[in-house]
């Protein structure tokens, strides 16, 4: 079994566990709350943010010109294409995308980032890929399940959501697990098992992103925000 099946086995309950949440149940049903759109789009802002710095560090870290070029190629695919899902949420929500840039960053959101900020820092090509895997294959497999349960038409209201993760051949995927295994049949054994856990880990977070949303997570204790 190849690495990244390896590793896919062992998060498969985590992911049975993101299809199964009410946030991505309410994609399916179209049920959401203003504010659980609203509080997803806050926060996944800044988590892409994050993401693309990382896909920095990730380039500072390569030695072959492919390696960057795959990094390069995701930066321009976030700024210029995850903006497609966010504009379906703030359309449902009737809330302007501009409204709902720059907010501080909800506890999960900020421990998942922590976590791939962490993992990029002290680790190699292989780490990177590992922590930051879990966030094309878990949409790319909500997609594509939503896309079988549901079979929405134009007229659900998360159609377009639906349609931009669940109908597309999804390269990023495949290519992070084809580089991925490359680097783990060259690793030690300690090194895989690091990767293994990183990958775990972020699974466990993009559910956690997902409760995040739904329940409106935010800190314990409100401070009035100052500008200095
Ligand atoms: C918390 C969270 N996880 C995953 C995605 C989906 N996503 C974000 S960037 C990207 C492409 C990677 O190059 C994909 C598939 C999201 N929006 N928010």
């Amino acid at each position: 079994m190849s690495f990244s099946a390896e590793i896919r086995q062992a998060a498969d309950p985590v992911f049975e566990a993101i299809y199964n949440h009410p946030f991505v149940q309410g994609i399916a049903r179209g049920d959401l709350q203003s504010e659980q759109l609203v509080h997803y789009v806050k926060q996944d802002f800044e988590y892409l943010n994050a993401f693309m710095r990382i896909y920095g560090t990730a380039i500072s870290k390569c030695s072959r010109r492919e390696d960057m070029d795959m990094f390069n190629q995701q930066i321009s695919f976030v700024l210029n294409s995850e903006v497609h899902p966010h504009n379906n949420f703030c359309h449902v929500a009737g809330v302007p995308y501009e409204q709902l840039q720059g907010y501080p960053v909800a506890p999960s959101a900020h421990n998942y980032i922590r976590h791939m900020l962490t993992a990029a820092q002290e680790g190699d090509l292989g780490d990177i890929l590992a922590v930051l895997l879990p966030c094309p294959w878990t949409y790319w497999e909500i997609g594509k399940r939503l896309m079988e349960d549901v079979k929405p038409d134009v007229s659900h209201p998360f159609y377009d959501w639906i349609d931009f993760y669940g109908n597309r051949t999804d390269t990023i995927t495949s290519r992070f697990c084809t580089r991925l295994d490359e680097i783990a049949a060259a690793s030690t054994p300690a090194h895989r098992e690091r990767m293994k856990q990183h990958f775990i880990l972020s699974c466990q977070f993009e559910y956690m992103f997902w409760d995040m949303a739904y329940t409106l997570e935010d800190w314990p204790v409100q401070l009035e925000v100052t500008s200095v």
